[in-house]
């Protein structure tokens, strides 16, 4: 199902306090980050990702991997003021309507990095520090040449389990059943410190954005199943 359009954020709206980029310097490339053409204003991610450098408070922080339009991080952050969350989105124009639509909605416990969260989850988060990491609806990559293209694979799922502290969670929801199988699997095999998968379940919804995410809506309005879990790291 093609995904539907997106609308750029008004050039007026401020987004330098809610979106960071981060961009992998490219062999041969000056360290100036120039693949975001005229859009370097944005601040660079910080060498540290923890709620005192992102936030400057040391509440509980939550990632979330592919926040696509950002709907989950808007109304998490609203619904949990008490938390901090951090999408990591790698499509800037997705990064860019996520920062806009927390802006808009006047949060301060919620910003976006545009770029790729595996090496960020894996480098720059510290170890045992994180509240949750959250990955909903994430790309099938249905071929099976194309499956090590997975953001949920062995290499991430070690970083979120050193990156969560003991009790941290990790939410994971598909409507590919494959996904959903193999990566059950697989977490059972490399981190049985996540223990069992606990489901969670739909939550009714009130309203056209009252999902958890824009993946979720758009499955649940064509009766497509999804798959949900949780862990929790012991
Ligand atoms: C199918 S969309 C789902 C978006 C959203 N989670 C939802 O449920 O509506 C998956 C998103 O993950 C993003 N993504 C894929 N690989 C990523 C990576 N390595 N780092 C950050 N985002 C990634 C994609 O650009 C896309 O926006």
């Amino acid at each position: 199902m093609p995904r539907s359009p997106i609308r750029a954020p008004k050039p007026t709206l401020d987004l330098t306090d809610h979106l960071f980029v981060f961009r992998q310097p490219i062999p041969g490339e000056l360290a100036s980050g120039s693949d975001t053409g005229s859009e370097i204003p944005f601040p660079p991610v910080p060498e540290t990702i923890r709620s005192e450098t992102v936030f400057d408070n040391d509440r509980p922080l939550e990632i979330e991997v592919g926040s696509g339009k950002g709907l989950f991080l808007t109304n998490e952050s609203g619904r949990n003021p008490e938390h901090n969350f951090l999408g990591i989105e790698i499509i800037h124009k997705y990064a860019k309507h996520s920062a806009a639509r927390l802006v808009k909605a006047g949060r301060s416990n919620a910003k976006m990095i545009s770029g790729n969260a595996e090496p960020l989850l894996a480098d720059r988060v510290p170890a045992g520090s994180l509240e949750a990491v959250h990955v909903y609806f994430p790309d099938p990559w249905w071929k099976k040449r194309h499956r090590k293209r997975r953001v949920v694979n062995e290499g991430s799922v070690q970083s979120f389990l050193a990156a969560l502290r003991p009790g941290g969670r990790f939410h994971f929801w598909t409507d590919v059943l494959d996904y959903f199988e193999a990566t059950i699997e697989m977490i059972a095999e490399i981190a049985p410190e996540f223990g069992v998968p606990i489901p969670e379940e739909k939550a009714p919804s009130s309203h056209d954005l009252d999902y958890r995410t824009h993946f979720e809506r758009r499955s649940r309005q064509n009766q497509i199943p999804v798959y949900r879990v949780r862990y929790e790291k012991k």
